[in-house]
């Protein structure tokens, strides 16, 4: 599974058909990326659930055993528009953490809690590891309430809670890195943090460093702002691990 207490290199796929997220797959799998991400709010197809289902077979088939984190980004979080309502996709979650080839599943904090408590029951039910996650796409939250949206993930019964912000300058930078080092030490579960944009990409080179535990980077395509290329960013943690 993920690697604990280390960085874990997450590659998004963002296809909008069976074929393309196949393809993406199949060219990724070389760049030897920790863990896959398909971000299926970019499918055109998440009404026929069966052929969601068929779209996972053949990511199975082309993915090694590189781990599988499925997603449907809400569209006020960052994800892009989906052909099915809040209750198909909670349905559509639950037929997904049945399926071997995911391994975890990512849903949103501010989602209505009964939807994150069934797709909480979903996770556990089929061992599948959970991520609660909440995006801010405007700004940086206070750092006392970017440490409380940490805690209300664990409190809620995830395996992984997690953060991305947007910096409006560098100070923003360094307090979400110094709510990281934070968090890492206080709570009982793994953190994911970044800060999106060109100002934030420092931190997806190096909040490893700090605690967060997946980094997300560009496989094929990108999936939010300031994620760089898969390559480089290995090289980057290479650097810094050599010298540390
Ligand atoms: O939530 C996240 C993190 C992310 O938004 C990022 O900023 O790298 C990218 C998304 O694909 C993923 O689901």
């Amino acid at each position: 599974m993920l690697k604990q207490n280390d960085v874990n290199i997450c590659t998004p796929v963002t296809g909008q058909t069976m074929e393309d997220v196949t393809e993406e797959v199949r060219s990724i799998v070389p760049k030897n990326p920790d863990l896959f991400e398909w971000r299926a709010d970019h499918f055109r197809n998440l009404a026929d659930t069966e052929h969601v289902l068929e779209t996972l077979e053949t990511i199975g088939e082309v993915k090694k055993d590189i781990p599988l984190l499925f997603t449907i980004r809400d569209q006020k979080e960052g994800g892009d528009q989906t052909d099915i309502d809040q209750s198909h996709k909670v349905e559509l979650i639950e037929r997904v953490a049945a399926n071997s080839h995911v391994s975890l599943l990512d849903f949103e904090l501010r989602q209505p809690e009964e939807d994150v408590e069934r797709v909480k029951e979903a996770a556990s039910s089929n061992n599948k590891q959970l991520i609660l996650s909440f995006h801010d796409f405007d700004s940086t939250p206070s750092s006392e309430e970017m440490h409380a949206i940490l805690r209300e993930a664990e409190k809620k019964g995830a395996d992984y809670a997690k953060l991305a912000v947007t910096p409006e300058n560098k100070q923003d930078v360094l307090r979400l890195l110094t709510v990281t080092e934070g968090a890492k030490r206080s709570l009982g579960i793994p953190v994911i943090t970044m800060a999106m944009g060109g100002l934030g990409t420092v931190t997806r080179m190096f909040a490893w460093y700090f605690g967060s535990v997946i980094t997300y980077a560009v496989g094929e395509h990108a999936s939010a702002p300031g994620q760089i290329p898969i390559e480089e960013l290995d090289k980057t943690i290479a650097q810094l691990r050599k010298y540390q």
